[in-house]
């Protein structure tokens, strides 16, 4: 934790704050582009490196709506530090695990319909496919139930991802917090969360589904990890 206060702490970076602003804002876009979100149900936040700060989604505002200076920049217990509009419903929850997690640059909430049905019954969805082994390496986890507005979502976020390699927690009865090293990548995590719960719903339909041999999450994982791509 830094020594100076959120305006110093703005002050000093406040060139990185505003490219994060822009990004975040742009960020915001993919969620109705891959139907992750309905009217303005999900929101999206990132760290600011090297200081106590966050800049996040402004409550209840609409996608098309949204302008890099609407994002609201938070200090990491969740209160406002510089944007006129009141920070997302979910800050002290995206505060908590910045603060628990500092390999953490990005967060991520969504109501995406498919995965949010599995968070509904309460049920981790099976790896069962290629691609879940991929980014989440096993099932994607459910977190306890947890009333919206305090930092209780973010506890139940940091416990149960303790415990997994997933970047994504199906919030019991809510829908999906995603993490990752920078906000881009906890919403790519937002995205193939919902990808992966629309598949192995269908797969269901027709039948049981079974869940990969650990080896080979273990080896899909690696492989997508730490080799795939450029
Ligand atoms: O999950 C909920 C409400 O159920 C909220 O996170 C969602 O509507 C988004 O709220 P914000 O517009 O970010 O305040």
């Amino acid at each position: 934790m830094s020594t100076r206060t959120p305006e110093e702490q703005l002050a000093e970076h406040r060139t990185e704050v505003e490219g994060l602003r822009e990004q975040v804002c742009d960020l915001h876009a993919e969620l109705p582009r891959w139907n992750l979100v309905t009217w303005t149900s999900g929101n999206v936040s990132a760290r600011v490196p090297g200081t106590d700060l966050m800049v996040i989604k402004p409550s209840g505002v609409s996608y098309d709506d949204l302008r890099p200076e609407d994002i609201v920049v938070c200090d990491l217990h969740g209160r406002r530090v510089r944007g006129r509009h009141n920070p997302s419903s979910d800050t002290e929850a995206h505060a908590y695990v910045y603060r628990e997690r500092a390999d953490v640059g990005g967060v991520v909430h969504t109501h995406s319909p498919y995965a949010t049905a599995w968070a509904a019954r309460g049920e981790a969805i099976p790896c069962a496919v290629t691609a879940m082994a991929d980014e989440f390496g096993g099932d994607v986890p459910v977190g306890p139930f947890a009333l919206i507005g305090g930092d209780d979502i973010g506890r139940g976020v940091v416990a149960t991802l303790r415990d997994h390699r997933s970047p994504a927690v199906l919030m019991r009865g809510h829908g999906v917090f995603t993490i990752g090293g920078d906000a881009r990548a906890a919403v790519k995590a937002a995205v193939m969360c919902e990808d992966v719960a629309r598949t192995v719903h269908f797969a269901r339909q027709g039948g049981p589904v079974q869940r990969l041999p650990q080896e080979h999450i273990d080896a899909l994982h690696d492989r997508y990890q730490n080799v795939y791509g450029q």
